[in-house]
């Protein structure tokens, strides 16, 4: 975690761009959360039609050809739902219940645990807003390996244990899903495992949690701005009662990624379009938000040890050398913590 930080400390984020608006007192949206129109009518209902013709694939992991699908899906979209994960439902609830507890807690208390400007843990706007003149409708709260502990103990003094054990079980558990997801990524892109090796406790991950409070106008703002997520991939759980996660596809454009029940959405990150060679694309996704109620979304992000060293792998047909310069994962956080969607543009290697 103490690295990781390191890592964001020469970008330190200015305070108004952390704390967030108190969303429930809010009854418009406000000029400093008014985007440019995202859409109409007209393309809601195109949206509905899109969503009929194409959507993300839904892969059973037990499925024998779950391995087959999973190439099929990040090749086409960096993108996919699974079911069969083995991630217990009832721990997904937990983890919406200590969510919607943390979040409906009155501002003032919230405050408590805001994230400092050069750190990546605690409470705030997404860590992504100064790089957008408008702020997001989204407040989140973001844990790195035990951080979680300090900040609940700020938060329920006498009754921090409920959410601390959800949030170890949780992370263990993505933490046993990823490893497995990384065996299979490995897998389809034909990469010997003993080529990309580190230790379990060194991998370097984050969990974030996103709540979307309800929004007076919802085609006015933005509750998450289109980006790819740094590391390898990310496990996503949204919660069922409502939609907002898009992803952007060559041709239909945003796509809707529909809660599935009892699915969780795993998504590429760049990391892994690096070592893919760029063989995956590492999906463009945002998150809109509704009138009606909050949502919730659970993101674990899955990387590399920091000192790792990530390099484009070419050993397969008809490879034409490798796109991307090899670099240690912190030096790649650090180029994307200062230049957001140029950071790929920037490792490429030039013809
Ligand atoms: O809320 C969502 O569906 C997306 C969250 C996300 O993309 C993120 O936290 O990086
Ligand atoms: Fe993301």
């Amino acid at each position: 975690m103490g690295i990781l930080s390191e890592a964001y400390r020469d970008d330190p984020v200015k305070q108004d761009l952390i704390v967030p608006l108190d969303f429930s007192t809010i009854k418009e949206v406000p000029e400093s959360h008014a985007w440019p129109k995202l859409y109409d009518d007209e393309d809601k209902a195109l949206d509905q039609l899109k969503a009929c013709i194409s959507s993300i694939p839904v892969i059973d992991l037990e499925d024998p050809n779950a391995l087959d699908n999973i190439y099929d899906a990040c090749v086409t979209w960096g993108m996919f739902q699974v079911i069969n994960h083995g991630i217990p439902l009832d721990l997904l609830d937990q983890m919406e219940l200590e969510a919607n507890k943390l979040f409906n807690l009155p501002f003032e208390q919230k405050k408590k645990v805001v994230r400092s400007p050069e750190e990546a843990i605690g409470y705030g706007y997404p860590r992504i807003t100064p790089f957008f003149s408008k702020l997001m409708w989204n407040e989140g709260f973001t844990i790195m390996g035990n951080s979680y502990v300090q900040h609940a103990i700020k938060l329920w003094p006498n009754h921090f244990q409920g959410f601390c054990g959800v949030m170890e079980e949780y992370q263990t558990r993505m933490k046993d899903l990823g490893n497995k997801l990384m065996g299979l990524f490995l897998k389809s892109l034909n990469i010997p495992e003993s080529t990309i090796k580190w230790e379990d406790r060194d991998l370097c991950t984050a969990l974030h949690l996103n709540s979307y409070p309800a929004c007076p106008d919802p085609t006015q703002t933005m509750g998450l701005a289109p980006h790819t997520d740094t590391f390898l991939f990310t496990i996503l759980h949204q919660s069922g009662n409502a939609s907002g996660l898009q992803v952007l596809k060559d041709g239909p454009g945003w796509v809707s990624v529909d809660p599935y029940p009892g699915a969780l959405v795993v998504n590429v990150g760049d990391l892994l379009h690096i070592i893919s060679n760029a063989r995956f694309p590492s999906a463009v996704h945002r998150a809109v938000v509704n009138n009606e109620k909050q949502r919730l979304s659970f993101a674990y992000f899955y990387g590399p040890p920091l000192d790792f060293q990530v390099s484009p792998f070419t050993d397969y047909p008809g490879c034409e050398g490798p796109c991307f310069t090899s670099l240690k994962v912190k030096e790649y956080v650090s180029i994307k913590s200062k230049y957001l969607d140029l950071a790929l543009s920037l490792v490429k290697k030039s013809d």
